[in-house]
């Protein structure tokens, strides 16, 4: 992870937890993360370990009875780290979190309908986001939304503007909202499995336009998804979540060749990978524990094979910085400035 690299949005200590009749869900417990301009964080895990919830953190839109807790510093482009701002200090619904969300943050989902209204062509809807954010001038924002349509590769992008979201096919449609989301010229952009419900030809294609805009605009991508071909592909920066937390967070070279923790090395295990040599995939036994009443220690320590009894499930475990730039929480993992904790 290079340090000269521009933090642009750092997460310090942000929990979300949902105050429940049953107990507290704990659905995001601590995570610490940074997102630097023109790069992408891929942030990668199981179902249920967070991922949305963390998003929904970032945009304010985490829905009752979620409580959000820790720092989300936005730090405005051109300025010093001293002059950021701090997201949680906000009202979710004042005018200044709605001008950050879809403006200087914005958001594409997995599902596009999602995004749309059924009812509004796709041109009102991409004009009154950039009437919201960027001009007030209607000819203006017809004329920009045509040409961000154009940019996402939308044929005939004059013609898109007057169909509605159901008369375009599924790539189509999230490409419109790619163009929606854009439209803003956002500085960090949050895509939350974007490609899931695409056939393959069209998942590359929406891809390489996500991985294209970062390039030209040096926006920043936040990039959620459980599948790790799609995180090798996209990101610069890793961070695997697992109940809650991250618990291994380097450069994408660094943990595809030397993760440490045992969940990142047990997910890597799990997929084949072209070039590798061929050895038996291992699933990883066990299910994720449910966020909710969660016994003392790792989170890990039901499904690891390394876990050691009386050493990983007695205290929480710390995120630490094992080698520069690479942060693991395991006692088990050696780091190469101090004696490890304890030897696996
Ligand atoms: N509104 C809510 N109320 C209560 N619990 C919630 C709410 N939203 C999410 N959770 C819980 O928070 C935990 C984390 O959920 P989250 O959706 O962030 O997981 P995820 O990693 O994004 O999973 P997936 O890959 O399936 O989308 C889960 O246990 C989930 O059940």
């Amino acid at each position: 992870m290079a340090r000269q690299d521009e933090v642009i949005l750092e997460m310090k200590d942000v929990k979300v937890h949902f105050h429940l009749d049953e107990g507290v869900l704990k659905a995001v417990d601590g995570i610490d993360l940074r997102i630097k301009r023109g790069k992408t964080l891929g942030i990668v895990g199981e179902s249920g370990c967070g991922k949305s919830v963390t998003s929904q953190a970032l945009l304010r839109i985490v829905p009752k009875p979620g409580e959000v807790e820790g720092e989300i510093m936005l730090y405005r482009s051109g300025k010093g780290k001293e002059e950021g701002i701090d997201l949680i200090q906000l009202d979710p619904r004042g005018k200044e979190v709605r001008d950050i969300r879809g403006g200087e943050i914005a958001m594409i989902f997995q599902e596009p309908m999602k995004a749309f209204s059924p009812i509004h062509t796709i041109g009102n809807q991409i004009m009154e986001a950039i009437l919201l954010h960027a001009t007030q001038d209607k000819e203006e924002a017809y004329r920009l939304g045509v040409e961000i349509l154009r940019k996402v590769g939308m044929s005939n992008p004059e013609q898109r503007m007057g169909e509605y979201p159901h008369q375009l096919s599924g790539g189509m449609r999230q490409r419109a909202m790619i163009a929606m989301a854009l439209s803003c010229n956002p500085s960090i952009l949050i895509a939350d499995e974007p490609t899931t419900a695409l056939d393959v030809t069209v998942q590359a294609q929406v891809l390489q336009l996500i991985n294209d805009l970062k390039a030209n605009n040096e926006t920043s991508v936040i990039f959620i998804t459980h599948d790790l071909g799609v995180i090798a592909e996209m990101s610069d920066d890793v961070a695997v979540m697992y109940l809650g937390k991250v618990v291994e967070y380097t450069d994408v070279d660094t943990l595809f060749h030397g993760p440490k923790h045992p969940y990142t090395r047990a997910l890597l295990n799990s997929i084949p990978a072209i070039g590798r040599e061929t050895k038996r995939l291992e699933s990883i036994e066990g299910t994720v524990p449910f966020p909710m009443n969660l016994p003392k220690g790792c989170g890990f320590y039901s499904r690891c094979k390394q876990a050691v009894d009386g050493v990983c499930n007695i205290a929480d475990v710390p995120l630490v910085e094992a080698a520069e730039g690479h942060y693991v929480r395991c006692l088990l993992v050696k780091t190469e400035s101090t004696e490890p904790e304890v030897r696996a």
